[in-house]
């Protein structure tokens, strides 16, 4: 018989789950979701329930990779509105099981797993489509995403300058002051975005918050929000102008509104740009266009998970 599953806390996650080792991870994940069947990953698209009374969303993502033999399920729930400053607008769990019989073995704290790999995914494809050089980044939004964007951007490159805007002057001030690093704070998103080499896009908005002619040409932009096919970050100029790249073809052009609204045709994924089958265009306005996807939440468990083992069994 085997124990209770073990409870694995957001403390851990921090402890366990560092970008240099979850970057890599996550490259190989995205290049076996993007080669299909022979990848051997199992990803349907993540099905969402409405919790219309309170504008609410619960979110339930499984995943199988052959390669990392892992197994898991995240469930998610993310909130319009934040009832109070306590509780974030996204919690979640991840449930880590072993393939080889179906025993769940850990219950992990998924807010810090969420945060972390989104911002990683994020780094992997501004390594790819970034101009040269890129001295200026540009952060619009300063919630949970805003804050680990910050962290993995400034760990994994060397920009010049940072800005962070944010609807409410003040959310972006809290921000600068957390990360402590030299921050620009701006009062318009257009003053942020304005010459910016490399544009983070991590609100809640469900309406454009970025334009195209706002944009130098050449940058690149991650836009992580806007995951409902009604929400929206960025406007249709940019959408239609740039050359577009996902995380998953098959969810963006089901849950993307900025994909979904605007009718841009999408180029190619960044597990493509990565095993080779479609080129990066550094040269060009790009943008990487994420919805998360629920094998990114797979690595970045059984990271912990097997760190956490190895540590346990090294003090026994
Ligand atoms: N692509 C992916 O893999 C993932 C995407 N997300 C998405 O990233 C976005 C940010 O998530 P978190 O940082 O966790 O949320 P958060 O609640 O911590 O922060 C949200 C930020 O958006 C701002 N905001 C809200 N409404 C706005 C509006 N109308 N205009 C401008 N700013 C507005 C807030 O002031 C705050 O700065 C969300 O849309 C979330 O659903 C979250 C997880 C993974
Ligand atoms: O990938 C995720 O996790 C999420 N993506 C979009 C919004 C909620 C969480």
């Amino acid at each position: 018989m085997s124990g209770p599953p073990a409870f694995l806390g957001a403390d851990v996650v921090e402890k366990y789950l560092g970008y240099s080792t979850l970057i890599p991870s996550l490259e190989k994940a995205l290049v076996n979701y993007s080669r299909g069947k022979e990848g051997g990953i199992v990803q349907p698209i993540r099905t969402i329930v409405p919790v219309a009374k309170y504008r609410g969303f619960l979110g339930v993502m499984p995943a199988y990779s052959a390669v990392d033999d892992a197994l898991t399920t995240k469930v998610v729930t993310f909130y319009e509105t934040k009832t109070s400053s306590d509780i974030p607008s996204h919690q979640a769990t991840v449930l880590l099981f072993e393939p080889s019989n179906g025993t769940l073995k850990a219950v992990i704290d998924g807010k810090v797993i969420t945060d972390k790999r989104t911002a990683a995914v994020s780094a992997i494809a501004t390594k790819l489509l970034k101009p040269s050089p890129a001295e200026v980044l540009c952060i619009l939004g300063s919630g949970a995403q805003a804050h680990s964007h910050y962290e993995a951007f400034t760990q994994q490159f060397s920009f010049k300058e940072v800005r962070i805007w944010s609807r409410t002057r003040e959310n972006a001030e809290k921000l600068a002051k957390a990360v402590e690093g030299n921050v620009r704070v701006c009062s318009t998103a257009r003053e942020a975005v304005t010459d910016a080499d490399v544009i983070i896009t991590a609100t809640m908005s469900t309406e454009p918050v970025l334009c195209g002619d706002w944009v130098k040409p050449g940058a690149h932009i991650n836009a992580l929000g806007a995951c409902r096919p009604d929400w929206r970050e960025l406007d249709d100029d940019l959408m239609k102008t740039c050359v577009l790249y996902v995380d998953t073809r098959e969810a963006s052009q089901k849950e993307s509104g900025d994909i979904v609204q605007s009718g841009a045709s999408i180029f190619g994924e960044i597990g493509e740009i990565l095993n080779g089958t479609i080129s990066a265009f550094p040269d060009k306005t790009t943008v990487f266009k994420s919805v998360g996807m629920a094998i990114e939440d797979t690595v970045a468990a059984k990271l912990v998970y097997d760190s956490w083992i190895s540590k346990r069994e090294d003090k026994n």
